[in-house]
């Protein structure tokens, strides 16, 4: 049985699947394999990166299953990002290229500027370039000069819609009195632990949806480290709710990211936990219920960007 996740209007007229299927360590044959299987679960959006170094095999498992019939590119919602070595305007438009190329697709629907911050574009190529010190050598190419060239993306018509990640309010505000293309989406960090709630309000305020990115806390990160953040699929009180609905920790979790308005994009490369993310559109969590969720925040960050906190664009050094 496939789920197709209901959609939501962007700022442009386009729609985004409200739930999509994050690709961040799906590497080779798993890239492969977790987006077909996501597609046959019913997922119509599915977030790469250049940093993923996946997009070949995103593009593969999309054009496999566009070939098989299962479904239409015009039924796709693909996003890929700029990645931060390439901020100089002058080179986002062969970054877009290179991304393009990767999928194999002529089109991408959403193209996000991965962070404010850049980094050197080395010989190597590398996407964290460091120094003899060890670490990233960063530039202070403006991200409103970055955002520009990729707002000529568009006009080619290669691109549907451009958003940001990682941006905070006031990098929002900025960009918006500079720019003529609103971003879309602003993808950001937001799980129970740091749901975002003034973001959120903010982005809603500036038709800016808000895309949740680790939207289950990184399980997987705080079993080796048990000084990050503890996610609240391992906590009772998420549990206990997932047992009135006979449902998963993770459904109620991505179900609540939902009901506050965001679009969660849960990685996953296990078929059943693929299907089980997604089926999650037959019910509603209670009032009392989101309250409980709203309980767990706590504001620290599963993804800090702890080697980036000198660079002049850090965005997490401000309330939200
Ligand atoms: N813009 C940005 O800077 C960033 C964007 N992202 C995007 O967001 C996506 C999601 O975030 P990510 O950081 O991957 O973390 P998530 O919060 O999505 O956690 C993924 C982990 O949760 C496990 N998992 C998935 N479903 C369930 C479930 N139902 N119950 C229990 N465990 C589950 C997965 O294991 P398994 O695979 O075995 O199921 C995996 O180990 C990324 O993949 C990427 O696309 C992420 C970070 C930064
Ligand atoms: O998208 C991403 C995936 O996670 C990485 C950190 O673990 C981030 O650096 C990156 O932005």
């Amino acid at each position: 049985m496939s789920t197709i996740a209901p959609t939501i209007k962007l700022n442009n007229g386009q729609n985004m699947p409200v739930l999509g299927l994050g690709t961040y360590l799906s590497k080779e044959d798993d890239g492969i394999q977790s987006v077909k299987d996501a597609i046959n679960a019913g997922y119509r959006h599915i977030d790469t990166a250049y940093f993923y170094e996946n997009e070949k095999q995103v593009g593969i498992a999309v054009r496999d299953k566009i070939k098989e019939g299962v479904v239409k590119r015009e039924d796709m919602f693909i996003v890929t990002k700029l990645w931060n070595t390439y901020h100089n305007p002058d080179l986002v438009a062969q970054a877009f290229q290179k991304s393009l190329d990767n999928l194999g697709l002529d089109y991408i629907d959403l193209y996000l500027m991965h962070t404010p911050m850049g980094y050197k574009l080395n010989a190597e190529d590398s996407l964290m370039p460091l120094d003899s010190d060890g670490n990233i050598e960063f530039t202070d190419y403006d991200y409103v000069d970055t955002w520009k060239s990729m707002e000529k993306l568009v006009e080619t018509g290669k691109v549907k819609s451009l958003g940001i990640s990682n941006f905070n309010s006031e990098q929002i505000t900025r960009l918006l009195q500079s720019v003529t293309i609103k971003p879309v989406t602003n993808q950001v960090e937001c799980n129970p632990g740091l749901n975002q709630k003034k973001l959120i309000e903010f982005c809603k305020q500036n038709e800016i949806v808000l895309t949740s990115y680790s939207p289950l806390g990184r399980p997987h990160y705080y079993e080796q480290d048990k000084t990050l953040p503890k996610s609240a699929l391992l906590d009772d009180r998420c549990k206990n709710i997932a047992k009135n609905y006979n449902k998963s920790p993770g459904q109620i979790i991505l179900k609540y990211l939902i009901q506050i308005g965001t679009v969660p994009i849960p990685k996953s490369s296990n078929k059943g936990r693929i299907e089980q993310n997604i089926n999650l559109f037959d019910f509603e969590l209670t009032e009392d219920e989101v309250k409980t969720m709203d309980s767990f925040n706590t504001g620290e960050r599963t993804v800090p960007f702890k080697l980036c906190l000198k660079h002049k664009y850090f965005p997490f050094n401000i309330e939200f």
